[in-house]
């Protein structure tokens, strides 16, 4: 079944042709990484699904539901969340209370001038940090944390959201080496056991291999290739225009 449906996306700032005709399906279930250089589009994309831009052209139907023109709260209630390249957490928060806020936002309920913590909120936020092993620092504020820690807490906050569908951007983009498998691994596993399907902006390879199910190479605003792992960052094209890395057969191709 296919959850996600992008066809003929187009939009352009100036001259720049961000989406320049995306056509998308992401299946039930899957694990979908984007990869591609930095302006490919990725990130318009990304804001494209969760209404924080408007295609010029082209549609897009989430559950068979169309969906352009709506508004990111909508879509969030249609089971929409994404994270951010820069986590958007409450600083001055504990994790605990960021979940928790998420939670309130999620019922409708969420008032800056009525911070009160119900008890079955709090109960709810315990629960999804015990699913990404945050316990231990329920109650550190969120300005304190690490990079991995903060990207960790932004998703679980959208988990908070109860979604079918998360969008990440760059979920490991500042996060140490030595850190960054176990913190994909957890919010794989996370999202895995919750059902969400997940389409990921990544630029590690290693991540990318080990944890999508496909990858769509961005390039220029367009997909320049689709399909497994294994055959995509195989690609001789793909190695030389979008990693970097030249090989035989990329020179024999050019
Ligand atoms: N709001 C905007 N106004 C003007 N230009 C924009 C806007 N958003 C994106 N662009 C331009 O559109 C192009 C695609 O940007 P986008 O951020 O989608 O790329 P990206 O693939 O996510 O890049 P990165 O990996 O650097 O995040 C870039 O040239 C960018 O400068």
């Amino acid at each position: 079944m296919i959850l996600l449906s992008a066809k003929g996306l187009k939009l352009a700032f100036g001259g720049v042709k961000a989406a320049d005709g995306i056509d998308l399906d992401v299946r039930n279930g899957e694990f979908l990484a984007i990869i591609g250089p930095n302006g490919a589009g990725k990130t318009t994309f990304i804001n494209m699904v969760t209404g924080y831009l408007t295609p010029q052209a082209g549609e897009i139907h989430y559950d068979g539901q169309p969906l352009v023109g709506l508004a990111p709260r909508r879509l969030v209630r249609l089971g929409i969340a994404r994270s951010f390249q820069l986590p958007q957490l409450f600083l001055e928060h504990t994790v605990a209370e960021n979940v928790a806020l998420a939670i309130a936002a999620r019922e409708g309920l969420w008032s800056p001038i009525r911070p009160l913590m119900r008890s079955a909120w709090r109960a709810e936020a315990d629960d999804i940090l015990a699913q990404f092993d945050l316990s231990d620092i329920a109650e550190r504020r969120a300005d304190t944390l690490n990079e991995g820690a903060r990207k960790l807490t932004d998703i679980a906050m959208a988990v908070a959201l109860k979604p079918r569908l998360i969008l990440m951007d760059e979920p490991t983009s500042g996060v140490a080496a030595s850190e960054k498998i176990s913190i994909v691994e957890t919010l794989v596993r996370v999202l895995r056991t919750a059902g969400v399907t997940a389409v990921f902006v990544e630029h590690d390879m290693d991540v990318v291999s080990r944890f999508a199910d496909r990858v769509a190479v961005w390039s220029q605003g367009k997909i320049a290739a689709l399909g497994p792992p294994g055959a995509v960052l195989t690609d001789p094209n793909v190695l030389r225009d979008v990693i970097g890395i030249e090989t035989e057969a990329g020179h024999a191709a050019a």
